[in-house]
């Protein structure tokens, strides 16, 4: 297995063609296009690692897989009153489907969606207690107290949020936030600003892969039937309206962020967190697709088989 994560480390190292960093968070442009970075964690409690797998790089819209676990352990089933769980078949930040589902997000994974998420989360509370569960959720399930919010990331995000701001706007007036709108960006902000590592991330999705048991501590984190569907939202929803596409090269529920990385899920193999800056037209990691489509394509790991 070693060999063949190097193989694809070596192979994304060559690639000429690397994407475009997302330079509309300013904080995020400034990161070095030519890294990259794999790692696998397995259920029997391996890791195999290549690159930068230690570097930590901004999560973005990857938090949005433990925000929705987070929310289904504090209100269960009626999360799904607030948002839905289609896929949106629009870019990540799109208004339009808002005004004419009456405010109700598609998914959790979309903007839109995890904003009406945190504001579950808040329950009242002030940002500064919703993030410090977050984080104690997040170091909890990668054993890992290191893991820490990026404010200058957080704070870049704040001061060119009229896009998110437009969506949780819009669905306020609609009666889907409970909670004053800036107070709900800043905490979606750096939930979306925490910094971590491939080789933190593919221990923190390991849960996912093993029925929703934590590995190897062996504590159950969720339901079964909780982890399945959280995976089966992101097979669905997890890279937007690419979504589908990527289903047909990976085959993996997975979750993209705008800072570079993926994390995907072999339920009953491991997790495997993958990281280069460079995006496509979508949003998602150029090379990272590319690593995991090579990945699945060797060890036969897609859930639709080899
Ligand atoms: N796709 C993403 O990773 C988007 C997350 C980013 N924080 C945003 O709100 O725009």
């Amino acid at each position: 297995m070693q060999a063949l994560i190097d193989d694809i480390a070596a192979t994304m190292a060559s690639a000429e063609e690397r994407g475009k960093v997302a330079d509309y968070i300013p904080e995020l442009g400034h990161v070095d296009p030519k890294q990259f970075a794999i790692s696998l964690a397995t259920v029997d409690g391996k890791v195999y690692s290549a690159g930068c797998a230690t570097t930590p790089f901004s999560i973005q819209s990857i938090s949005k897989v433990f925000t929705l676990t987070i929310a289904l352990g504090q209100v269960g089933d009626s999360l799904w009153s607030k948002v839905g769980r289609e896929p949106s078949g629009d870019p990540f930040n799109s208004i339009v489907q808002l005004e004419h589902e009456s405010g109700k997000p598609r998914n959790p994974f979309i903007n839109a969606g995890a904003i009406a998420v945190v504001d579950a989360i808040m329950m009242g509370h002030e940002p500064k207690e919703t993030l410090g569960e977050i984080l104690s959720f997040v170091r909890y399930i990668a054993d890992d107290d290191s893991i820490y919010f990026d404010h200058a990331v957080a704070a870049s995000e704040m001061a060119h949020r009229d896009r998110n701001a437009s969506l949780a706007h819009f669905m306020k007036a609609f009666g889907h936030l409970r909670h004053d709108v800036d107070k709900v960006l800043g905490t979606y902000f750096h939930q979306c600003a925490i910094a971590m590592s491939c080789e933190q991330l593919a221990h923190a999705g390991l849960f996912l892969a093993s029925d929703g048991i934590n590995k190897p501590s062996d504590i159950r984190v969720v339901a079964s039937q909780r982890a399945r569907r959280i995976n089966s939202l992101m097979m669905m929803c997890g890279h937007y309206d690419a979504s589908g596409e990527f289903a047909f090269r990976v085959g993996l529920p997975a979750k993209s962020g705008v800072g570079g990385g993926i994390l995907a899920i072999a339920p009953g193999h491991g997790a495997i967190a993958v990281w280069s800056p460079g995006l496509d037209a979508y949003g998602n990691s150029l090379l990272g697709t590319q690593a995991l489509e090579m990945f699945v394509q060797k060890t036969g790991w897609s859930v639709f088989g080899h």
